[in-house]
């Protein structure tokens, strides 16, 4: 099994949180180069017939495994054998000063949305749900649940999930947001004239409770492949202790969280084998999770503007859109509203990470409480 090669690689390319040495003491933080990693994994699609992933370097492989989803905090134990973090509140600090928190500037977010309609657009996984190492385990509290339920009464609000649209209904279960699931790629919104002008992935449909809705598809040509990819995927990992495969719809996730890391290279190289026979289908790279998803023009960015529209929300006088979110595949949303200058991405991280979000937030539990945030001034602006 081998995986040296001397090309470079085009997609596994994770960026690892920001450690002090590569910033060198933290002087400059954090210039956004558009040459970034983030670039490189949604401009790179494959040049040649054989796959994406035949030039994929073994140590950018477990570089990037390693360096996704890192833990929390670095902990070391002091003097008096009591568990102390290690230089990482200055690290955080540091780096909030480019990324500040969302809490302690929310009169600044919502000076920005005066006169205009907040629209809120939020991740599920690590952002409304703790990461924990069971996919399938995944539960939001029912404070949280409280919170986004007001949240909805005042403001529209979507999710965007790199689940499938169908579990992450089930996780959330409010039928007042909207959901797009597998990272964007499966968008139920109400219906309306088509926005795009694809009739083939925009097609009328019925929610759960009967009512008629626009289910857009952007991948919909891609369901079997997928479908037969994830059986490969389960063949050809079957016997990797801990590995799980779990099935996005229009992504294959195989989850790698609970393997030995002496294993995480056969992890990817099954990955890599079995990717070598659909070279329409590309791989990202999550928390722990690598995703095996069709080459298409289409993330969480252009989800975020497909609804936005579909909502009638597009005008950016009238609408702030604010998109919170913990992962990689968030960056494409926060680009988008970066770019437009239109609406704020909020990172969730309690480790410095590059991002295109304007402001952070440490975890869920400050998710929550920045949802409560809204819901209160909104409440007290209607005085
Ligand atoms: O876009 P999201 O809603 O954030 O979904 C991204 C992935 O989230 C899930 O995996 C992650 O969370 C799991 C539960 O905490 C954790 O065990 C796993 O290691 C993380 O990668 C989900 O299972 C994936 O399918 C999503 O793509």
């Amino acid at each position: 099994m081998d995986l040296k090669s001397n090309h470079t690689a085009p997609v596994l390319t994770d960026p690892a949180p920001i450690s002090k040495s590569r910033l060198g003491g933290y002087p400059n933080l954090l210039p956004y180069s558009h040459t970034g990693a983030f670039s490189e994994l949604i401009l790179n699609i494959p040049k040649k017939k054989t796959g994406i992933l035949d030039d994929v370097r073994a140590c950018s492989w477990l570089d990037a495994m390693k360096a996704s989803s890192p833990p929390h905090r670095k902990m070391m134990k002091d003097s008096n054998n009591e568990l102390a973090p290690i230089d990482s509140d200055a690290a955080y600090r540091a780096w909030m000063l480019q990324y500040p928190s969302a809490l302690t500037s929310f009169e600044q977010i919502i000076n920005s949305a005066k006169g205009k309609r907040i629209a809120l657009f939020l991740d599920y996984d690590g952002t409304l749900s703790p990461i924990v190492d069971n996919p399938d385990s995944a539960f939001m509290s029912d404070a949280m649940r409280d919170a986004v339920e007001k949240v909805a009464k005042y403001f529209p609000t979507a999710i965007i999930s790199g689940r499938s649209r169908d579990k992450v209904y089930e996780f959330i279960g409010l039928k007042e947001l909207y959901y797009a699931g597998s990272h964007g790629m499966d968008i139920m919104s109400p219906v309306r004239q088509s926005v795009l002008d694809d009739h083939q992935n925009d097609i009328r449909s019925t929610d759960k409770e009967d009512k008629e809705v626009n289910l857009f598809q952007s991948a919909r040509e891609f369901l079997p492949m997928i479908d037969e990819v994830l059986k490969s995927l389960v063949e050809n990992t079957k016997d990797i202790k801990g590995v799980k495969v779990e099935n996005n719809k229009f992504v294959a996730a195989v989850h790698y969280r609970n393997v030995d890391e002496k294993y995480w290279q056969t992890v990817a190289q099954r990955v890599h084998d079995t990717m070598k026979l659909y070279p329409r289908l590309r791989l990202t790279h999550g928390r722990k999770v690598l995703e095996v998803r069709p080459v298409i023009n289409w993330d969480k960015g252009k989800a975020v503007m497909f609804l936005l529209e579909s909502l009638g929300l597009s005008n950016c006088n009238d609408v702030l859109p604010i998109y919170v979110g913990d992962d990689r595949t968030d960056e494409d949303a926060f680009k988008v509203l970066r770019e437009g200058n239109c609406g704020y991405g909020i990172l969730v991280s309690a480790v410095p990470k590059e991002s295109k979000a304007f402001f952070s937030l440490r975890d869920t539990s400050e998710v929550m409480e920045f949802l409560k945030y809204i819901v209160t001034w909104k409440q007290s602006s209607a005085l």
